[in-house]
């Protein structure tokens, strides 16, 4: 590995872009060396903004010599694919969320390295580098509020990009709530549940908006997640940890608290990208600081994989209105 990585980018839409900006400008020992997207016109105006070469086929750059890590952030379904292609091929992947389609996949995956023997994957859940929800686990983890007994969350979208659809909301959105809540309670899931609830007239499209889900874990705990996917207000997370002698909240972004008018108020940001923007400047310096140590030690391919198991468990609860088990494979003692 060189001193400054040279990465390959496979997928050159919205999160592919600034992901790029941020390895070529903020993130001093990256380099984005080579795109690549199934839409030719996106890479090639991406590699000639910065002079760098287009490939025909995620699969080429993969197999570029210079390429020594992958960030892959094409289209949900593609994922898998890549990854596996990244792993066969020796290479460091950072992939965006979700690591793949199924828990089927996932398991390839993490058969194919552990096999190699070492950890090349690395995927995309920027909450864990999320100052507020760090400093959320420190106080958990420092005893001070007790045993953690259940968390409330909430995630809030004003929009979806169209062909949207009701599992979306578990593969695409509470996604990020399903990881980051093991991740906080340092436990994994026993059961998982959608509840029915009055639909928003707000929904764009034809999906059911809101939805609540209930996980349980292994422990007890219980986690309410309400998930709108469009129609809010604002793009809003939030989230609470209720333990037996206290509790620790989410902190909003900063911003300006203006009193005026008789009230006090301050902005909500309105999309992802701009909420959890250092989130992910933190997330890719440590990924590159990590690759420079030998491995990568963020969240896995096991954090991929039981976050596919967890949302294929909520989306069967939709069907068969009850709570599901959720089964993991054994552990695998690289992770
Ligand atoms: N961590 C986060 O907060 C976060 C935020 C946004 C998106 N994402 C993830 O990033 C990925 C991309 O999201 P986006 O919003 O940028 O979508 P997008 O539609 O704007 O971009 C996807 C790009 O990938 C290309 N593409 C699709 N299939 C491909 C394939 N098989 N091979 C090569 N290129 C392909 C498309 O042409 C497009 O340019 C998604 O998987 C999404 O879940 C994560
Ligand atoms: O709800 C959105 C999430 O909060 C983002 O982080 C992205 O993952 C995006 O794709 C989702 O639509």
């Amino acid at each position: 590995m060189s001193k400054e990585i040279k990465v390959g980018v496979i997928g050159c839409g919205a999160i592919g872009r600034q992901h790029i900006a941020r390895l070529m400008n903020t993130i001093p020992e990256t380099r984005v060396v080579a795109v690549a997207d199934y839409y030719q016109p996106s890479a090639q105006a991406v590699a000639e903004q910065y002079g760098i070469t287009c490939c025909a086929t995620g699969e080429e750059l993969i197999a570029r010599p210079e390429v020594e890590a992958v960030l892959v952030t094409s289209a949900d379904p593609s994922h898998a694919g890549y990854v596996l292609e990244c792993i066969k091929a020796g290479k460091f992947v950072f992939c965006e969320k979700p690591l793949a389609q199924t828990a089927q996949e996932c398991e390839e995956i993490i058969r194919a390295e552990v096999a190699g023997g070492r950890r090349l994957v690395q995927v995309g859940f920027m909450r864990r580098y999320d100052r507020g929800y760090a400093a959320m686990k420190q106080a958990i983890e420092s005893g001070e509020i007790g045993a953690p007994l259940m968390i409330h969350s909430c995630h809030r979208n004003m929009s979806q990009a169209p062909g949207f659809a009701t599992d979306y909301a578990v593969t695409r959105v509470a996604i990020h709530e399903i990881d980051i809540s093991r991740w906080l309670l340092d436990d994994e899931y026993a059961t998982a549940q959608v509840l029915a609830v009055r639909q928003s007239k707000n929904t764009q499209g034809d999906w059911l908006n809101p939805q609540i889900m209930m996980l349980t874990t292994r422990s007890g705990q219980r986690i309410d997640v309400e998930v709108q996917t469009d129609g809010a207000y604002a793009y809003d997370i939030q989230c609470q940890v209720v333990g037996e002698d206290g509790t620790v909240s989410l902190p909003d972004p900063s911003a300006v608290v203006k009193r005026a008018g008789a009230a006090c108020s301050f902005p909500i940001m309105t999309d992802w990208s701009q909420r959890f923007i250092e989130a992910y400047d933190i997330e890719f310096d440590a990924w590159a600081k990590a690759l420079l140590n030998g491995a990568p030690d963020g969240p896995s391919a096991w954090d991929g994989y039981v976050a596919c198991v967890t949302g294929d468990a909520l989306i069967l609860s939709r069907q068969t209105g009850k709570p599901e088990a959720i089964e993991l494979m054994e552990k695998p003692s690289i992770y």
